[in-house]
């Protein structure tokens, strides 16, 4: 199979899968041969074709779609043929790829946003071979004898360079021999004559060091006849990527150096002193750039004008350099801009640059995830098969390991039904997988190898959640049994992978004004808001009024970890209506969710690595908010240490939450009593505002 190869990119709910590969005569391997820009959106790989060119193992039907490896008939991923382009190599991400493949055949600029390792590079990479090499040119630069500080600057198809410096230097290779056979000549003449008609050896010496001087320096002149060659695109394969990320100014726009001697026959010529930028090398290329927003704004108001005039003169970037004096003539700079970052980055940089990509080219999103199909799985296979060969030292995955590697795609996706796009970090774990069966001497990586590296390639977040949860075992900190009034142990993300058990306690005293929250830190304001939703609902059913008492909330060794918006406002309001009633909450349990004003509990991110928090810390119910179930992805290990209770409204925390019987007629007695579309309604009624349907 190679980058020829039929493409099947028929829904799979519409594909039969065979053992023979679908036919398709409007999309022959031959009407891609040759493509070099536009395939019609179709993307390499042919992995349907698998089934019929490999040999499929008994039991492993092809038609078994519903398999982790999308009815692929492999043993291993060298089974696998990898696709030769690297566009082909993209798995998921099809409106970027499509976008790429058109911008590339208009010559249109990208922007692409998203999160990193999504694949921003590799597609701005894979541009650059859709782009066709005859276009691509040479850049020379001359001495100009009318002013030596504006090099002038000629391009050439690329490859003649070369041929032009070489003829140069034979050019001053001769003159140079022609002269130093003169000097010799006029040397021993004068030697000749100051030791036979004036008798002194101190003169003949004198004089013919005098001529060696004149010559040595006078010869300089000729290599400043040869040309600087700036640009040299011989033996190039493809159009040019140029990587200016986090560049400073120099690199990216070119400069000049600074010339100590400057003058007196010592100096070396202005031409070259010359040196091209990252956009001058992406010349009829792409030149990508991370991050563009950590370009100060003076490179980028020049890139801007770089993008628009096509060619840029180089100067010296340090004023006090004698390289400042130097200007060159405009060199060419036609290059593609793909411009990528996070949404930060689309935000902080500059307004006109941003507009100039907006206006003459395309803005994509990056995806996150993919829907879980058969043909992802597959694709996701022939992704793994991808990091193999080009890592070139590893073994290949077995079958198991494959499904190993795709249930954890699963689980990194965080969304149910879904597949992670995060690829550069599923690739550092196929790499550790397969490091480990290198160094065990096997052929192939299997299942434990998979299960393994899942162990050590652990990031710096989850390695101290682990170590804050071992800890706070060791000083017997977390408190998983037993009831205290006030205390609710609540659930915080580090990083993106990882949870901790984070405690909130409540106490609610009467106060001397008007009553106030009082909470340290950054929580500060999450807990003001906590306190707020669920006054109103206090207010509803009790004769409390909280907003006459001081609530003072702590957040149990917060600086360890931290809390993504407001996922721990129901843990506050919990804690807060606790302590108020003086009922006690059930400590075996921690809850995660975001609460409205009217009750309802709200989904919040990282579920899974909460829940996974929670039983390692040896609790043993889990309360989410029910529109997070479909993201549940706890790994087996920890299906049978945890409950996971889902709710959906603050009434139905109480519930479980509390223990013991609260005392007939009391606020929680109310609470919990009442259904959350009953409370929904009153608190609606009470708040003036409609209540849903
Ligand atoms: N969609 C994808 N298809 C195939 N491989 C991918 C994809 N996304 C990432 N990878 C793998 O991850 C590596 C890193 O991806 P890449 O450098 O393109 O990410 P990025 O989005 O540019 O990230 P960053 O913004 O951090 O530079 C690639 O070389 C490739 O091995």
């Amino acid at each position: 199979m190679s980058d020829n190869t039929e493409i099947d990119d028929t829904p799979d709910d519409e594909r039969e899968v065979t053992g023979t590969p679908p036919e398709d005569d409007d999309h022959s391997a031959a009407d891609d041969a040759g493509d070099t820009v536009e395939s019609g959106g179709a993307e390499g790989g042919g992995l349907d074709d698998l089934g019929s060119e490999v040999e499929v193992e008994s039991g492993a039907s092809l038609d078994d779609e519903d398999g982790l490896l999308g009815g692929l008939g492999i043993e291993s991923t060298s089974d696998i043929e990898v696709p030769d382009r690297l566009v082909d190599q993209v798995i998921g991400q099809d409106h970027a790829r499509d976008v790429i493949k058109k911008a590339a055949k208009q010559r249109r600029h990208v922007m692409m946003i998203g999160s990193p390792g999504t694949g921003k590079s590799m597609l701005a990479k894979a541009m650059s071979q859709l782009l066709p090499k005859e276009e691509l040119q040479d850049v020379l630069v001359y001495h100009n004898p009318d002013d030596g500080n504006e090099p002038k600057v000629r391009t050439v198809p690329a490859g003649k360079g070369e041929q032009i410096v070489d003829a140069h230097k034979e050019e001053a290779r001769k003159r140079n021999q022609m002269r130093t056979f003169l000097m010799w000549i006029i040397i021993a003449i004068i030697i000749g004559y100051a030791l036979i008609i004036q008798g002194s050896v101190l003169l003949g010496i004198l004089a013919a060091g005098v001529i060696y001087l004149a010559f040595r320096y006078g010869s300089r002149g000729n290599d400043s006849m040869i040309p600087n060659l700036l640009v040299n695109r011989a033996n190039q394969t493809t159009a040019p990527f140029e990587d200016a990320t986090g560049a400073h100014a120099g690199a990216l726009l070119g400069d000049v150096r600074h010339d100590p001697f400057q003058s007196g026959g010592m100096e070396t010529p202005s031409h070259d002193r010359v040196e091209a930028g990252a956009i001058h090398k992406a010349n009829k290329g792409v030149l990508f750039v991370d991050e563009i927003n950590t370009l100060d704004i003076r490179s980028q108001q020049k890139l801007m004008t770089a993008i628009q005039e096509g060619e840029f003169s180089i100067t010296g970037q340090s004023e006090r350099s004698s390289g400042a004096m130097v200007q060159t003539e405009p060199v060419p700079c036609d290059f593609i801009m793909i411009a990528a970052g996070n949404l930060d980055a689309m935000e902080n940089m500059h307004p006109a640059l941003r507009s100039r990509i907006k206006g003459y080219g395309y803005e994509v999103y990056m995806d996150d995830t993919i829907e879980d199909t058969p043909e992802m799985r597959r694709k996701l296979t022939r992704f793994i098969a991808q990091e193999v060969e080009n890592d070139g030292r590893l073994p290949h995955f077995d079958r198991e390991a494959v499904e190993e590697i795709i249930l954890e795609a699963r689980r990194r996706a965080g969304r149910k039904g879904h597949l992670t796009l995060k690829l550069r970090e599923l690739g550092g774990l196929v790499r550790v997988a397969g490091d480990i069966a290198r160094a065990e001497d096997q052929d192939v990586t299997t299942r434990e190898d998979v299960l393994q590296a899942k162990g050590r390639s652990r990031s710096i977040e989850q390695q101290l959640a682990d170590d804050y949860i071992e800890r706070r075992k060791d000083y017997e900190l977390t408190v998983n049994e037993g009831d205290v009034v006030g205390r609710v142990n609540g659930l915080a993300v580090m990083g993106e992978d990882s949870g901790i058990v984070l405690p909130v306690m409540a106490e609610v005293t009467p106060s001397q004004g008007p009553g106030q929250v009082i909470a340290t830190g950054q929580l500060k304001e999450m807990a003001e808001e906590a306190v707020q939703n669920v006054s109103a609902i206090i207010k509803k059913f009790s004769d409390e009024d909280i907003s006459e008492k001081d609530v003072h909330i702590q957040f149990v060794q917060a600086g360890e970890g931290g809390v993504d918006g407001d996922s721990a406002s129901i843990t506050v309001a919990t804690a807060v209506i606790s302590a108020l009633e003086n009922v006690p909450i059930e400590q075996n349990l921690a809850m995660t969710g975001s609460l409205s004003v009217r009750g309802d509990v709200l989904p919040v991110g990282g579920v899974t690595h909460k829940i996974e928090a929670a039983a390692k810390s040896g609790l043993d119910t889990v309360i989410i908010p029910e529109a997070n179930t479909q993201d549940v992805m706890i790994e087996e290990e920890y299906e049978e240490m945890i409950e996971i209770v889902p709710v959906s409204h603050i009434s139905e925390v109480l519930e479980v939450a509390l223990a013991g019987e609260p005392e007939k007629d009391s606020l929680v007695d109310r609470l919990k009593s009442i259904t959350g579309k009953a409370l929904e309604r009153e608190v609606g009624q009470q708040s003036g505002s409609p209540s849903p349907q």
